[in-house]
C-alpha cells in the first residue's frame, strides 16, 4: 500500500498528497520473493555465497554491513565478512580478494568503499573478478552498463530502480537531475535512468547555480554525504525525491542529504532516512547475489 503524508501544492494551486517511497516496505516484498528462489537453488545443492572486505572503519558502512549480514542470514545466504584494520595495507588487501576470487563458495565479493588513504580503491577494484563482482565496480561491469547491456550494477542505484518500478513511477522522457558523481551512487545512477531514456544531469561540487538545475528535475536523486542540504527551495513542486545520504544532523541521529520536512511538502513523491534507499541497497545486493550464483552453477 501507497503510504501518504503532507500535501503539497501544485502547479495549479490545487493540494495532492505525497507518497512516501517506503523502501522497507518494498524491499521485504522483494526478500520474499527472493527467500523461494533461494530456497529453490538449496535444494538443487546451491547455496549462493556474500563476502564482505570491510577495511577500517566507515560509519556509513558500519550500518550497511550490520544490516546485509542480518538479510543474508534470513535469506539462507553464506555470508562472511573479512575485516582489517585502518591500517592495513595495500597488500593484504589485495591477498584477501586474491583468497575469495579462489574460493568456490564465494559467488559475489564487495569491498566496502571508501578504503583508507593508503589503498588506493582503483587496484583493489580492478583485482575483483568481473564475474564475481556484485556491487558492479569492476571497468568490465561499468563498460557494459554505460553501453545499455546487461549485467550486474552498483548496489543503491539498482535498488532506486526497483523502488521506482514498484511505485509505478514513470522515467522515460524525464528530466533527472542527480547530484554526486561517485563511482558508487551518482555515475551509475545516470547510466540507468539514461538507459531507460531520462533526459539526466549529473551534478556536484563544481556546479554553478545548483539549485536552479534541481528546479528542472521532474526526479531528483541526491548523494552527497551532507545532511539536510536540499531544501524545498531546490524541488520543483511535484518532483520525485530520492534520498541517498546516511549522515548524522546534530544530536547524532541518522539522516538523509535532503530535508525531509520541508521538502516533502513540495514533492509528489520522497525518500525517507532511515527506511528509504538503504533497505532498497540491501534488497539489491542479495538479489544480485543470488543472479551471480546461478551465473556461477548454471553458467
Ligand atoms: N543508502 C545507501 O545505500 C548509500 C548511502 N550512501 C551515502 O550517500 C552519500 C554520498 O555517498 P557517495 O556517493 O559515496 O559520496 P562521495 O563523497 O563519494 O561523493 C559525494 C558527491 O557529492 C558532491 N558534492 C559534495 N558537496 C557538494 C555540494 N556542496 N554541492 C554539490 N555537490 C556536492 C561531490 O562533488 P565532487 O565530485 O565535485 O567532489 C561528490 O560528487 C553519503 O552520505 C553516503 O554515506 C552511499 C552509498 C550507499
Ligand atoms: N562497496 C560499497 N558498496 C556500497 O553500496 C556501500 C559501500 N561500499 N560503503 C558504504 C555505503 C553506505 N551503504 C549503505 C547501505 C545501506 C544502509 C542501510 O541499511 N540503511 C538503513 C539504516 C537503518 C539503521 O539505522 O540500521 C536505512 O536507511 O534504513 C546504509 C548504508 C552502502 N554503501
Amino acid at each position: 500500500m501507497v503510504r501518504f503524508n503532507a500535501l503539497w501544492r501544485d502547479q495549479k494551486g490545487g493540494t495532492t498528497m505525497t507518497t512516501i517511497l517506503d523502501g522497507k516496505r518494498t524491499s521485504n516484498a522483494l526478500m520474499a520473493d527472493l527467500q523461494t528462489e533461494v530456497s529453490a537453488l538449496k535444494k538443487q545443492g546451491v547455496t549462493p555465497g556474500l563476502a564482505v572486505v570491510l577495511v577500517g572503519n566507515d560509519p556509513a558502512s558500519a550500518i550497511y554491513v550490520r544490516n546485509k549480514q542480518r538479510r543474508a542470514d534470513q535469506l539462507g545466504i553464506h555470508s562472511v565478512m573479512r575485516t582489517l584494520p585502518s591500517t592495513a595495507m595495500q597488500a593484504e588487501v589485495l591477498a584477501v580478494v586474491a583468497e575469495l576470487n579462489a574460493d568456490e563458495s564465494i559467488d559475489g565479493i564487495l569491498v566496502q568503499l571508501p578504503l583508507p588513504k593508503q589503498v588506493d580503491p582503483d587496484a583493489v577494484v580492478a583485482a575483483i573478478n568481473p564475474a564475481k563482482d556484485v556491487d558492479g565496480f569492476h571497468a568490465n561491469n561499468v563498460g557494459r552498463l554505460w553501453e545499455n547491456n546487461p549485467g550486474v550494477v552498483a548496489s543503491t542505484p539498482f535498488g532506486i530502480m526497483a523502488l521506482l518500478k514498484h511505485y509505478g513511477i514513470e522515467v522515460a522522457g524525464k528530466r533527472a537531475v542527480i547530484i554526486g558523481r561517485s563511482n558508487i551512487v551518482g555515475r551509475p545512477m545516470a547510466a540507468l535512468l539514461l538507459n531507460v531514456d531520462a533526459t539526466v544531469t549529473i551534478t556536484h561540487s563544481k556546479t554553478r547555480d545548483l539549485f536552479a538545475v534541481t528546479r528542472e528535475a521532474d526526479i531528483l536523486v541526491v548523494a552527497i554525504g551532507r545532511a539536510k542540504f536540499v531544501t524545498a527551495d531546490a524541488v520543483k513542486p511535484g518532483a520525485v525525491v530520492i534520498d541517498v545520504g546516511m549522515d548524522r544532523d546534530a544530536a547524532g541521529k541518522l539522516v538523509g542529504d535532503v530535508d525531509f520536512d520541508s521538502v516533502s511538502k513540495v514533492a509528489s513523491a520522497i525518500t525517507p532516512v532511515p527506511g528509504g534507499v538503504g533497505p532498497m541497497t540491501i534488497a539489491a545486493l542479495m538479489i544480485q547475489t543470488v543472479e551471480l550464483a546461478k551465473r556461477h552453477h548454471h553458467g
